[in-house]
């Protein structure tokens, strides 16, 4: 493990319930690289990403996230790994009765700021950086659903993550628009935030050239490639 690792598991054995999932997971990834999760359908893509946020015990093997020790992570612990990570999922979406400035504005306040101004300024640097500055007083269903998602990758951005993980971020979008979210997910990952997209979109895959994490047959492969 380097000092700029922010995902490291070693001999990591994935369960659900008394099911092995996935075993003998060795993974490593570094500070800003943008990388693929695939594999089929309960090939164990989500249990892999559950390990990571906390919401999976290990059993078996060692892991650290963004400095948090897998192995002694309690339940008092998750909400600070938590806030190290930004999540994108497709069942995380936006509170709709209200506007892209109080959605941001409620995940700082639950996580902690109080400060007006910084709150205001945080909230107008993420949407700065997801290209919707003008949208601040929209309600979510004013917008498109490319835009929705960026505003999810900007409530997700909000606590400067060392991590996105984000999970089928692409899933209800069409080919242009869900090009633009893998760009701009590129984009953050250059600016030094690992991602780690999971992904059945093999079109996608090919236009982003990155590496490719695979779950096949309870087996996680570090460096696959798609055929
Ligand atoms: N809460 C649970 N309890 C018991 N078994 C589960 C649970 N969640 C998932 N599983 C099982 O674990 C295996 C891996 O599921 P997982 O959801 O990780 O797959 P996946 O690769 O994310 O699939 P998909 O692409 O459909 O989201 C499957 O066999 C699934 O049935």
């Amino acid at each position: 493990m380097t000092g700029s690792t922010v995902i490291n598991l070693k001999n990591v054995d994935v369960f659900q319930q008394k099911h092995l999932v996935l075993s003998n997971v060795n993974l490593n990834i570094d500070k800003g690289e943008f990388v693929f999760l695939i594999g089929q359908t309960g090939s164990g893509k989500s249990s892999l990403l559950k390990i990571i946020y906390g919401d999976l015990h290990i059993g078996n093997g060692e892991g650290q996230i963004a400095g948090f020790d897998l192995k002694k992570l309690g339940n008092k612990e998750v909400p600070f790994l938590r806030r190290k990570l930004g999540i994108v999922f497709q069942d995380f979406q936006l509170l709709t009765d209200r506007t892209v400035e109080k959605n941001l504005e409620f995940v700082l306040k639950a996580t902690g700021w109080t400060d007006k101004n910084l709150i205001t300024e945080r909230i107008k640097d993420v949407l700065e950086k997801v290209g919707l500055r003008s949208k601040i007083k929209k309600m979510p269903h004013e917008l498109s659903g490319g835009e929705q998602q960026r505003v999810v990758i900007a409530r997700a951005l909000l606590n400067n993550p060392e991590i996105i993980l984000a999970d089928e971020p692409t899933g209800n979008l069409d080919p242009d628009t869900s090009e633009e979210i893998v760009m701009l997910l590129k984009q953050i990952s250059q600016s030094g935030t690992a991602v780690l997209m999971a992904t059945h979109d093999y079109h996608i895959i090919r236009t982003f050239p990155s590496r490719i994490i695979k779950c096949e047959s309870g087996i996680v492969h570090e460096d696959a490639q798609i055929v």
